[in-house]
């Protein structure tokens, strides 16, 4: 008998059911009591569809307001002291707090409530909530709603599989808050609480608990490392049987480790950690279940079934006995279902597989091995796709890899270093010292969303939504002006998204209209599907661009999203390397480009925010990333000439660990986010001697607070004891299509005044 089930599952709901929920109550439209109604329906419907789909259990312990990790520190009782929460606050809305913050009654720094620091889970484009510790952290089973859950899927009458987040991984993932302590020193304190809740479900009637442990695919310390043996089996004695879950990574050297570990199962990525499913079928003992991960739970592609059936017989030959199957990894990286992805054509359409479909390719896989003759119409149905696919002539453009072989040696590399650049565009443009400008968007009203709403829906004519999207243009452009900043954007009202925008409009791309996937909290993305060789039909942002200019005198600041970043926000082709998509990304831009500075614009910015995101989670396999990501940052930005000025920006990430390779992208300015970190970064940069100009940014957009002139000019007197004044400029952390239009204003009125203080001393 196989097995199967899965790591977690969607939750925003096929139609983000969750977001408009979440949103309408954090506006003060639907109490609790609601919210909390509209969580119970998605996990009973997501349950009833891991059911129909036959999946031998349904996963509890996945659903999340917010973030799966910030339930963790609920359930484990580690609120941290700082938000002073008083005994009677309810625990939802203690939840919400640690989530999103509170804003200071005063609005002045440093009062109100942040909220937990959020960061990027592993190398995927879903943000947690960082768990804080200090050496007075203390640990208690302190909420109740992981075993109501439980209680819920019981009561519906399912076979239930839990699913915590391990100890180990728990406190990885989480931050030391103050120095001088090891937040491994918490684990004591922290095993007897998941001894608790593994009794507690036990009691329950639980038998399998999924415990996820994917720091396994990390490069651990030896003391992280050696904790696993003696806290696993001091858990194994709760009597429940324990799934040990470990994905996005091999485990390499903590392999033998994972296997000798006293759980009752392992799951393993079969898709990421392909090269170690014989060893492991060879190695776990018998005894133990081995779940493998067959189906790739971080793209869309519907699955080679024939290729995974080849693969699971030979693993059952080797254990003769029986096979758990899972996606890869947890469903929360895809998004819900294909079905109702009409403005997609058949033959797209036949080659996806989002959640719902993984379901459904897990029994037939379930089928199949079994020798029921029932899946065989789906198998060939499944076979049928696969080879549409691998023999499509959509896939392939015969022009994209001419160009790609015929690419001079040095095409990645601008006509003259960075010193004589410096010089031309210093002659063209003029700036003062401490040039002041911003990252690219404003204020992303609802005003310009509902144009754009109705205009696909085709309710809004082209004429009267370009004449919208202009309006706005003039207006930003207009802001700019009398707040007195010197290089201006456009503020990109047209995009729906840096991603997703460009994806829309380039070959080798197709999108989705409703393929979201949680990127935190309620907001979602829909990253777009590239199939097939890429390039650029027409230019995608010339004529917005040159609109702007025509409105101001002062330089208007082109902005494009770089090779990196889109291919680390879009689902990727599996049949060539990344690297190669990148590279074909890379032209596509590079004719972008090309023809801003053609058309006039002497500024381009090339963000690549995720080229931090995309390192993968082996250290061993950086410098091969490293080298082809910023050579494809290089391939798009080295079709102009030395007048024209490059920038780039970096955001949600420490880059202090890979500056040499950020300085060898070799953009003429970064704009990088600083603030947060109080400058940190920039003694990195100083050390490092970073050698072209540099925008750290001055404030964080991620909060509507206004920061006041004199914090900025602290911020920038720091800055300059790294970086030479000459070579700094003035900017905010990030985009501020977030924000709204009050604060935006104020705050980069400050802004502005911070630089021109400085530029009377400096
Ligand atoms: N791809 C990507 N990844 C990223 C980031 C990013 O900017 N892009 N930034 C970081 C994450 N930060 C993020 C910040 C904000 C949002 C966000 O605001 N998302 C929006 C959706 C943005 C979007 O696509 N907007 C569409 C509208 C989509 C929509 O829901 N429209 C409504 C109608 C809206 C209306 O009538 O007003 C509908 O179709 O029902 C648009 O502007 O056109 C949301 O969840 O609400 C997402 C991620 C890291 N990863
Ligand atoms: C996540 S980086 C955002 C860069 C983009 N140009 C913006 O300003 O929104
Ligand atoms: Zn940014």
């Amino acid at each position: 008998m196989t097995t199967i089930h899965t790591l977690g599952f969607p939750r925003m709901g096929a139609q983000r059911e969750l977001k408009f929920a979440l949103e309408r109550h954090w506006r003060g439209e639907i109490d609790a009591a609601a919210l909390e109604a509209v969580g119970r329906e998605l996990r009973a419907r997501h349950w009833q569809l891991q059911r129909d789909a036959g999946l031998d259990f349904v996963t509890v312990g996945d659903f999340a307001f917010y973030d799966h990790v910030a339930n963790h520190v609920q359930l484990l009782g580690c609120e941290p002291a700082r938000f002073g929460f008083a005994g009677d606050e309810p625990a939802l809305a203690r939840y919400f707090t640690l989530a999103r913050g509170v804003a200071s009654e005063t609005g002045a720094a440093g009062s109100g409530r942040p909220a937990l620091e959020m960061t990027k889970w592993f190398d995927t484009n879903y943000h947690y909530l960082v768990p804080e510790f200090t050496p007075e952290t203390a640990f208690s089973l302190a909420e109740e709603r992981l075993f109501a859950e439980v209680d819920e899927a019981l009561a519906l009458g399912h076979r239930v599989k839990a699913v915590l987040l391990g100890p180990l991984s728990f406190l990885w993932l989480g931050k030391e808050k103050s120095a001088g302590f090891a937040r491994i020193e918490l684990l004591e304190r922290l095993l007897p609480v998941y001894q608790q809740i593994l009794v507690r479900l036990k009691a329950q009637g639980v038998d399998w608990v999924q415990i996820d442990e994917p720091i396994l695919g990390l490069d651990l310390p030896p003391a992280w490392r050696q904790a696993f043996e003696p806290a696993y089996s001091g858990l194994a004695k709760s009597g429940v049987s324990l799934l040990l879950a470990t994905y996005f990574s091999p485990l390499q050297e903590n392999l033998a480790l994972a296997c000798r570990l006293p759980v009752h199962g392992l799951h393993i990525d079969g898709i990421r950690a392909a090269q170690e499913v014989a060893a492991i079928a060879d190695w776990l003992p018998v005894h133990k279940v081995l779940s493998l991960g067959i189906l790739d739970g971080r793209n869309i592609w519907r699955a080679d079934l024939d290729a995974a059936l080849k693969l699971l017989r030979a693993v059952r030959e080797v254990r003769q006995c029986d096979l758990w199957l899972a996606p890869s990894c947890s469903l929360l990286h895809v998004p819900f279902s294909v079905a109702g992805e009409s403005g997609l054509d058949a033959e797209l359409r036949s080659w996806l597989a989002f959640a719902v479909e993984k379901l459904a390719e897990l029994r037939v896989l379930k089928l199949a091995l079994a020798g029921d003759g029932a899946a065989d119409a789906a198998l060939a149905e499944s076979r049928q796709a696969i080879q549409s696919r691998r023999a499509s002539q959509r896939v392939t453009d015969a022009r994209v890899s001419a160009r790609l072989a015929a690419l001079p040696a040095d095409a990645d590399r601008r006509p003259s270093p960075f010193p004589a650049r410096q010089a031309a565009q210093r002659a063209r443009f003029g700036l003062p010292l401490l040039p002041t400008t911003s990252i690219g968007s404003f204020p992303q009203t609802a005003e310009i969303r509902s144009a754009r709403a109705a205009f696909k829906r085709g309710q809004l004519a082209a004429t009267d939504y370009q004449r919208a999207m202009e309006k706005e243009i003039a207006h930003v452009v207009a802001v700019q002006e009398e707040l007195g900043i010197d290089v201006l954007v456009h503020g990109e009202p047209e995009r729906n998204d840096m991603v997703e925008y460009f994806g829309e409009q380039l070959a080798g791309f197709c999108f989705t209209a409703n393929g979201w996937v949680q990127s935190y909290g309620s907001r979602c993305v829909k990253p777009p599907i590239i199939y097939g060789d890429v390039s650029r039909p027409q230019a995608m942002t010339v004529s917005w661009t040159t609109h702007a200019q025509s409105l101001t005198e002062k330089p208007m600041k082109g902005m494009l999203t770089g090779p990196i970043t889109i291919l680390q926000w879009s689902f990727v082709r599996d049949d060539q390397p990344r690297s190669t998509t990148a590279e074909q990304i890379a032209l596509a831009i590079r004719d972008e480009v090309v023809d801003l500075e053609r058309a006039g614009i002497g500024i381009i910015q090339i963000d690549e925010p995720a080229i931090r995101e995309g390192l993968p989670l082996r250290r061993e396999a950086w410098r091969d990333y490293l080298a082809w990501a910023t050579r494809a940052f290089r391939l798009s930005a080295s079709g102009v000439g030395d007048a024209t000025q490059i920038h780039t920006h970096m955001c949600y990430s420490e880059f202090n660990d890979i500056l040499p390779e950020i300085a060898a992208m070799d953009a003429d300015v970064i704009t990088i986010e600083t603030s947060r970190s109080d400058m940190e970064l920039l003694h990195a940069f100083g050390e490092f001697k970073y050698p072209n100009e540099i925008g750290p940014g001055v404030y964080d957009i991620h909060s509507p607070r206004v920061p006041s002139r004199e914090e900025m000019v602290c911020l920038l007197q720091k800055a300059l004891e790294t970086i030479p004044a000459g070579n700094l400029w003035v900017n905010p952390d990030c985009g501020l299509k977030t924000r709204a239009w009050p604060e935006t204003l104020a705050a980069l009125r400050n802004m502005v005044a911070a630089a021109k203080t400085l530029r009377l001393t400096a």
